[in-house]
This record gives C-alpha cells, structure tokens and sequence, in this order.
C-alpha cells in the first residue's frame, strides 16, 4: 500500500522517567520494517508512552534514539497514527472526516474520495456518510478514526488499540480489512487483545516490569489475519494469557 519503502524501527537505548520513577530504562526494540508488531503489557506499563516516542513526540522527557532505518527522506513524514481517542472533527461529516489529511493537504480528488466512500462502506458505515460524529456510536466513531488513519497510506502506521470499542464480530471485520490496506506498510499496534495480537502480529511484543521491560517476543505461524478458529490461535492464547498475568505479577 504504502509509496515509500516501510522501514524497520529501531527503539535504542530509551530511557524516560515521570516524576521521578523509571518508566523506560535502556529499552532497546527492533520492529521490522513491512510488518505488523502488537504491543502487550499491562495497564500503565507504558505501551502508549512507546508509541507516542516512535511517532516522534518531542513534548516528553526521554533519553536514547528511535529511528526509522532506513531513513525516510526528508521532505515526507511517512508515519500515520491513530490514538485512543478518535478526535474526529465534530464540524465534519464522516466521509470528510475520513478524508481530513487530504483535505489539509489540498489534495482531495474524486478517486479519493470514491476509495473513503468504498472504504466506509467495507466498514459497515454505509448510509452514515454524511453523518457528523455526535450522531455517531462510540463505535462507528472509531471505525471512522481508524479508516482516516487507513486513508493516509503512510509507510509506518502508529495505532493505539484501534478495535477497543468494536464488537467481536465487527472488530474481526475492522481487523481483516485494516490486515489487507497495511499489507506491507510497519505497524506497531497497541491492544490488550491478546487473540488480535494474535490474529494480526507478525511480531508480539510483551511489555511488563517496572522498569517496563521486554518480557517475551513471539512469532506466530503463517501470515496476518490469521482465521480465528484455528487451533493453532487457541493454544497460543492460553500461553499468551499466561505470560500476561506473569506479567501482570512482575
Ligand atoms: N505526560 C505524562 N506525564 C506524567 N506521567 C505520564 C505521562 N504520560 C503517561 N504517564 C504515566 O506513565 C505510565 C504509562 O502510561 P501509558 O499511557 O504509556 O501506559 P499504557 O501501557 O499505554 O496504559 P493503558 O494500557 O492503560 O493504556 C502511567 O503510569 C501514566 O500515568
């Protein structure tokens, strides 16, 4: 999808501390450039601190390096995110909102808009398109978030649990079609699902530890999205779950 090679991110060395006590130290990640790596840990381990350093935030007090390797060139800022709160504009209608980067950027075309109304559609929004977010559920809100980000094709796509307030059937439906437009774009997805780190991970990170460490990294068989009811899922969610409340101890 993306235009521009998708880089591998380096995370070396970071240390960040708030108000005294260690959130990160000396942690040092490598996530591969052109695949999906799901980020696990407990509440407050620092998943969403992580991912706002990866995207560049400046505004927070931390040590170390995050690189993109290969550097992107400079004159394109290849990262899209998409943050817990889905911050859609209330002015907007959905279909406007899903399409705001082109819009900021002059670039709104007809074929633009054609591929938001499709994806809307592969959404299950059909018939909201002209719907302002106030008139829209939680969900649906965030299904429109989440094809804003999709829209952006970005090389490395930042997204802290995107399918949170998702049902199971429309959460499996977001995560297929989210699977098929990142395809070979870096994501780094943040959830506390550990079946959709499983379903969509070609890499899983567990967080846990304070300092937040590396607990484990794992590499599910065969390609994301993995089917939901293969058995091979279902083992390795029960060893996941478990390393999860390990961690929850540590
Ligand atoms: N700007 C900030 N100033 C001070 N403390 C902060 C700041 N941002 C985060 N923290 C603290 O850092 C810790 C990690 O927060 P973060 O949101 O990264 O955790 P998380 O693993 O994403 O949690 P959750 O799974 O609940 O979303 C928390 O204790 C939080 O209170």
């Amino acid at each position: 999808m993306a235009a521009h090679p998708a880089p591998a991110i380096v995370v070396d060395r970071v240390s960040l501390d708030f108000a005294g006590k260690p959130l990160f130290q000396d942690l040092s990640l490598q996530l591969p450039g052109g695949r999906t790596t799901c980020i696990l840990g407990p509440s407050g381990c620092g998943k969403s601190t992580l991912l706002k350093l990866i995207a560049g935030s400046t505004a927070l007090p931390a040590s170390g390096e995050i690189r993109f390797e290969p550097l992107p060139v400079a004159d394109t800022l290849p990262v899209a995110w998409m943050g817990q709160n889905d911050l859609l504009l209330p002015w907007l209608p959905l279909v406007d909102n899903v399409l705001l980067g082109a819009r900021l950027r002059h670039e709104l075309s007809d074929s633009l808009r054609q591929q938001a109304l499709q994806l809307i559609h592969e959404a299950g929004l059909a018939g909201y398109e002209q719907a302002l977010p106030r008139s829209l559920s939680g969900g649906m809100r965030q299904r429109g978030a989440l094809l804003r980000t999709l829209m952006e094709q970005r090389p490395v796509l930042l997204m802290d649990e995107p399918f949170s307030a998702l049902d199971a059937l429309t959460r499996m439906r977001l995560q297929n079609l989210a699977a098929r437009l990142t395809a070979g774009a870096t994501v780094v997805l943040v959830t506390h699902d550990p079946l959709e780190a499983l379903r969509l991970g070609d890499l899983i990170v567990v967080l846990a530890g304070s300092p937040v460490r590396v607990a484990e990294i794992l590499k599910p068989n065969g390609r994301p999205p993995r089917e939901p009811d293969d058995p091979a899922l279902a083992l390795q969610h029960g060893q996941l779950l478990r390393l999860l409340m390990q961690g929850e101890d540590a």
